[in-house]
């Protein structure tokens, strides 16, 4: 087991930088503020980077709701680092080898923990972001790396709604240490040594969330979104026992809570798109394009041929997979599942 030396003199001793300063990024730097002093965002955009640093708003996703004015705010990336013990990222996946290689590990002047708060995939070389950073920041700079993940719109937190989360790491004394930084008025952790399967969790449940919307969409009623629901739980647990862990970790929050949350609700967007495609009864590209960090539909394919290859069946990701790719009308499609005709 690693030397570790936590501190625990006092709470704000630690230095947080986001990158990312987007829905997601801006809000856990929000409550991380509340009880950390140094809190450092650090994002692309000039107007909203200054929106955060001198109107302690960020309009775009927020309007006039308050950001702490404790919140820094940066679009150097020297700056943002400089002092940085945790590095928590909140970018679209689809950049994140990137930033990390070229953005993050040049300008570290220290060894920092890294926390992924991204849902998604890394889509080239069909790997999970944790094992990302893992290649791209050598041991000597990396203290650990984490997953914080749940039930959690972006919105809702800058509301301060009571919101619950898993901390993952492989090595479980990391996060039980790191716990307390996160824990807030509003805010609570529990921990796992599960990050894979955290990792797994939160990218399928953006799928499921289509599903669910696409359901939902077609008009169908309670009874049949709560069947979804279900089947949706069972095949979370046949992926994360794929990844050798305990299917009981579908009981954390990034599990159950995450899909039925992203699974119910027009906040989500990987919801309403899947809503879009039931109310037209068909994909589109304009509905596609509506969207932009609609992580769950990229997963589809993945998660599709995952199956494939490993023989394991998932009958909702063959729904989605003939919804999305093979342009089958989701009307079709769903009435012959639910039928129970094998398509
Ligand atoms: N929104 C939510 O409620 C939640 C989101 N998440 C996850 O968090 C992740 C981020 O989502 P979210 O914050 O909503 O997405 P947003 O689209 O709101 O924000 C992404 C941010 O990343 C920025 N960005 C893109 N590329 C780079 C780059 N190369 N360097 C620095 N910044 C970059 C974008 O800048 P620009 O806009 O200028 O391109 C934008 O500010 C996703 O994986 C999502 O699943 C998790 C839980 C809740
Ligand atoms: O993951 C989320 C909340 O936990 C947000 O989901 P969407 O990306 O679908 O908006």
């Amino acid at each position: 087991m690693k030397n570790i030396n936590f501190r625990n003199d006092f709470l704000s001793d630690y230095n947080f930088t986001i990158i990312g300063s987007g829905a997601f990024g801006t809000a856990v730097a929000n409550f991380l503020v509340s009880k950390n002093d140094n809190v450092i965002i650090y994002g692309i955009d000039e107007k909203e980077i200054s929106d955060i640093q001198n109107n302690h708003k960020n309009t775009k996703y927020f309007e006039s709701i308050k950001l702490k004015a404790k919140l820094k705010a940066t679009t150097d990336i020297k700056r943002a680092l400089q002092d940085a013990d945790i590095i928590l990222i909140a970018i679209p996946s689809h950049s994140f080898r990137d930033v990390l290689r070229k953005n993050i590990l040049p300008n570290m002047k220290k060894p920092a923990y890294f926390v992924n708060l991204a849902k998604g995939l890394d889509y080239l070389e069909i790997k999970f972001l944790n094992q990302i950073i893992e290649e791209e920041i050598p041991q000597k700079m990396n203290l650990g790396v984490l997953k914080l993940s749940g039930p959690s719109f972006a919105k809702e937190l800058v509301e301060e709604e009571p919101t619950k989360f898993v901390l993952a790491c492989k090595d479980i004394e990391i996060a039980n240490n790191l716990k307390k930084y996160f824990e807030t008025e509003y805010t609570k952790i529990v921990t796992s040594n599960a990050i894979v399967g955290i990792e797994a969790l939160s990218v399928i449940k953006n799928s499921l969330a289509i599903l669910l919307g696409i359901v939902n969409g077609l008009g169908y009623g309670m009874n049949s979104r709560a069947y979804i629901f279900t089947e949706s739980l069972e095949e979370m647990k046949k992926i994360v026992k794929l990844y050798g862990f305990d299917e009981n970790i579908i009981f954390l929050p990034a599990g159950v809570g995450d899909l039925y949350l992203t699974g119910n609700s027009k906040k989500s967007r990987n919801f309403s798109v899947g809503y879009k495609i039931g109310k037209a009864n068909k994909v589109n590209k304009k509905i596609l394009n509506s969207f932009v960090t609609i992580e769950g539909l990229r997963s589809i394919e993945i998660i599709f041929s995952l199956a494939i290859k490993k023989g394991i069946k998932l009958n909702l990701f063959n729904l989605l997979y003939n919804i999305t790719y093979k342009n089958i009308r989701p009307s079709e499609v769903m009435d012959q599942f639910f039928k129970g005709i094998d398509k």
